[in-house]
């Protein structure tokens, strides 16, 4: 359970392939899609399968899909919508879509139920559709701000347990969902494992989204000196959970190279991972850490 790291290899003959569908060899191009989520899952799945196509078509290596993107973001809900992974319906979708579309896919997060627990996971799909990575959800969802907004995910879920990366290619990609972007310290061992990416497949809301989101996007980006790119559901304003929308990719120097509104919309990004290079070595922080003084991160569970 704790083997992220060793789930995630791929073959470099499958990055080969991808590396000649894309147009530049220092990166790729991502497609970040904000979709409208609503209470019919088999409707979720096949607009997430659509629009995936549509990235391939608009010359896209990875899509990243949103956090719940095939269920109501609802502690009430999430059980009924819940399915096994990879053998559920939406899992059988997205390796089928990774694979006719032959791209790597970040399938937002799904809930997912096994051994009777039910966990807010996403899933990495492989260019042949195989699953490459999961990660589930490790810092649950529990606030309560008067006046604002009150959630209590462990009402609902469990916790993962471990951090997880993938690699696509040459880069090093960690992964995190929503509530998970607030703790610097994981972003901290992804940057000490080496990762040029980050991803949040997140659904912020109308109390935290406006302060707080593009912050939070923004200072991992700078402090790891990596891409984070973080997909959210289109905003829906009846909805029990109205989602803040505003999907963006930064840049490791902390520049918003494109950002969503609020509507279901998607961006497609050209990642040129040059640009990491010239920060570390502008400005190399890796190297200046005062270990001496400090030690900040140490994994207890091993990737
Ligand atoms: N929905 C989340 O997990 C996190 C969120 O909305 C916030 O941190 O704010």
């Amino acid at each position: 359970m704790l083997g992220g790291i060793k789930l995630l290899q791929q073959s470099t003959a499958i990055f080969n392939k991808v590396r000649m569908a894309s147009s530049n060899s220092c990166g790729f191009k991502a497609a970040v899609l904000q979709l409208t989520v609503s209470g019919d899952k088999s409707a979720n799945v096949a607009n997430a399968l659509k629009r995936i196509q549509l990235a391939k078509q608009n010359g896209c290596t990875l899509a990243i899909l949103p956090e719940c993107f095939n269920a109501p973001y609802n502690t009430a809900l999430f059980r009924q919508y819940s399915e096994v992974i990879p053998g559920g319906e939406t899992c059988k979708a997205l390796s089928q879509a990774a694979k006719s579309n032959q791209m790597y896919i970040v399938g937002g997060s799904i809930p997912e139920i096994c051994d009777d627990n039910v966990y807010n996971t996403c899933t990495v799909w492989d260019p042949n559709g195989n699953l490459i990575a999961k990660h589930r959800k490790m810092h649950l969802f529990d606030i309560n701000i008067p006046g604002g907004i009150c959630f209590k995910e462990s009402d609902a879920l469990s916790p993962g347990n471990s951090l997880n990366t993938f690699k696509l290619g040459k880069f090093k990609i960690g992964l995190g969902i929503c509530y998970d972007i607030r703790f610097s310290e994981m972003a901290a061992l992804y940057r000490k494992e080496g990762c040029d990416m980050l991803i949040y497949p997140s659904a912020f809301n109308m109390t935290t989204g406006p302060l707080h989101w593009s912050l939070l996007i923004r200072a991992r980006a700078v402090d790891c000196q990596a891409f984070v790119a973080v997909a959210s559901p289109a905003r829906i304003t009846n909805s029990n959970y109205v989602a803040w929308g505003h999907s963006m990719i930064v840049d490791p120097w902390g520049k918003i190279l494109d950002e969503a509104t609020e509507k279901d919309m998607d961006l497609y990004i050209d990642l040129d991972f040059n640009a990491r290079e010239n920060m570390r070595q502008q400005i190399p922080t890796e190297n200046q850490r005062r270990t001496d003084v400090y030690d900040t991160i140490n994994v207890k569970n091993k990737f």
